[in-house]
């Protein structure tokens, strides 16, 4: 499992770790890490023009010490000090004392910049508040013209460690070396999108596990909650999932959640709706029921909503049943929260940030602005676990604890019908016995990987991302198995 912490706990373990080490010794491992990822990033350091970007704080502090190892292995190494009397004092000695330079004035630094072949930003870290400041706006608008590669120290300078929030400029790198752990902006977008690839360097922090703020699940905890069927198993102990979705004017809403739960694991999928017959020829392998989901006969678990028109009888019928509920949809916007609230199976709501933004009573981009507390508001206010979809799907349980944040998905998902194959996913997961957090995370999980097969660059309908799930499933379960 990938963690991330908030900066108030990687202080707090920075601290207790300082004070157990020579001082500078834990500057020392940062920056070592720092200097070996420039390295790979380089390729050949010898001769290589680096440019680093000093802020004030101990950010800076990595990058100048980076700097010093980098020129000692044959860089050419100068630094732009944006506050030059607060510089840290050891960094800029070790850097001169390596053949280091600084640039002499803001002329000087862009055509540094303009030559270089790797910027090293170090203006500032988790001790950052709000955008970029002009000074360092305008460096970051070199850097991003230059042909440069960029690394982030710690953190892209100007994203919020915290809540993945980016609120002014921030400069965009190509990579991102982060310290001791992930920081919850490194998982979140938009912030996410400033960093890169993100390289993880371990400088001895010991961070208490129940602290962790975001989780983003790996092949290898994917692979241990995938259900499997025992020897026992018949098809209702697998978990029957009930399909309402779909209506005269969207039947293919219906056939394509009812295409996701048939790859969901679990042992039988009931539709109930107006749509019965397209589900039918498409997979006659589903219960087709035409009686209202009360009377359907045996489920486990429902998906309610997707392509449901108006029918906010089948909505509040379904919320009433006492087994975890998937409300997607349609469904979010004729559910009653005073139902929802009331419930006291699992319900697990699955947004897109419009719809999220309608039951927020804010605006779209207001959600996408602030994602991790959207999802986090959402849970509290409908008692509900919350996936909030988007290029970084996240899924916030009511209770508190880890937000689950999944980057498997690509830009392709977005096209119509795949949040329907997710829904069906999802519910047939849960229908297979597990909790909603859970359901959500191995489900936009293996969506997202399946969208990424399915594209492979092109576009995809939404079929053939579900036809694409087996394939995943396998893989994750066979490289989780190895450890991948
Ligand atoms: N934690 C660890 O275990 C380890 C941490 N390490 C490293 O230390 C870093 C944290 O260092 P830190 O505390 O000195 O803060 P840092 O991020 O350099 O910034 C503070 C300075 O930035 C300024 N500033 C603020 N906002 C700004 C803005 N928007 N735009 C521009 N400037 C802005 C602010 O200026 P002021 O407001 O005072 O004018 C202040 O002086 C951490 O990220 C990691 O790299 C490693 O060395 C070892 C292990
Ligand atoms: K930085």
């Amino acid at each position: 499992m990938r963690t991330a912490y908030s900066v108030e706990t990687v202080r707090t373990a920075e601290r207790e770790l300082m004070a157990r080490l020579p001082e500078g010794a834990l500057m020392q491992r940062a920056a070592a890490g720092l200097a070996a990822a420039c390295a790979d990033l380089l390729g050949r350091v010898y001769g290589s023009r680096v440019v680093l970007l000093v802020g004030s704080g101990d950010n800076g502090g990595d990058a100048l010490y980076a700097g010093a190892r980098l020129a000692r292995r044959g860089a050419g190494v100068s630094a732009v000090l944006l506050a030059p009397e607060r510089a840290h004092p050891g960094g800029l000695a070790a850097l001169r004392r390596a053949g280091g330079g600084v640039a002499a004035d803001g002329g000087a630094a862009g055509r540094l910049i303009e030559r270089a072949d790797l910027v090293v930003d170090g203006i500032v870290g988790i001790g950052g508040k709000g955008g970029l400041r002009p000074d360092a706006e305008s460096l970051a608008r070199a850097a991003a013209r230059s042909r440069a590669a960029v690394v982030a120290v710690d953190l892209p300078s100007g994203i919020d460690a915290d809540t993945g929030e980016v609120h002014g400029a921030a400069l965009p790198a190509d990579l991102t070396v982060t310290f001791g752990t992930h920081k919850p902006g490194l998982l979140v977008d938009p912030a996410r999108e400033y960093a890169g690839s993100v390289r993880l360097v371990d400088i001895g922090l010991a961070l208490p596990g129940d602290a962790a703020v975001l989780e983003a699940l790996q092949h290898a905890d994917a692979a241990r909650l995938l259900p499997v069927p025992g020897a026992e198993s018949d098809k209702y102990r697998r978990g029957v999932v009930g399909i309402a979705a779909g209506s005269a004017r969207y039947p293919g809403a219906a056939v394509l959640a009812v295409s996701g739960a048939l790859r969901g694991g679990a042992g039988a999928v009931r539709y109930v709706g107006p749509a019965g017959d397209a589900v039918i020829a498409r997979f006659p392998e589903t219960l087709v029921s035409d009686r209202g989901p009360k009377r359907a006969g045996r489920v486990q678990a429902w998906v309610v909503g997707p392509g449901a028109g108006d029918d906010a009888a089948t909505v509040a019928e379904v919320v009433a049943a006492d087994v975890p509920v998937l409300i997607d949809a349609d469904g979010l916007r004729l559910v009653d929260v005073g139902a929802v609230r009331a419930r006291t199976a699992p319900t697990l709501l699955t947004p897109h940030a419009g719809e999220a933004a309608a039951l927020l009573g804010v605006s779209r981009e207001e959600v996408e602005a602030a994602r991790l507390s959207s999802a986090r508001e959402l849970a509290a206010r409908y008692r509900a676990t919350v996936l909030l979809k988007g290029s970084t799907t996240l899924v916030a349980a009511p209770d508190g604890g880890p937000v689950r944040a999944n980057a498997t998905g690509t830009s392709w998902l977005a096209t119509a019908g795949s949040g329907d194959v997710l829904s069906g996913l999802a519910g047939s997961l849960l229908a297979s016995g597990l909790p909603a957090r859970d359901a959500g995370s191995v489900a936009a999980y293996l969506h997202g990987l399946a969208g990424r097969h399915a594209a492979d660059g092109a576009p995809v309908g939404a079929h053939d991302v579900a036809e694409a799930l087996p394939g995943v499933w396998r893989d994750v379960r066979e490289e989780g198995r190895a450890g991948v």
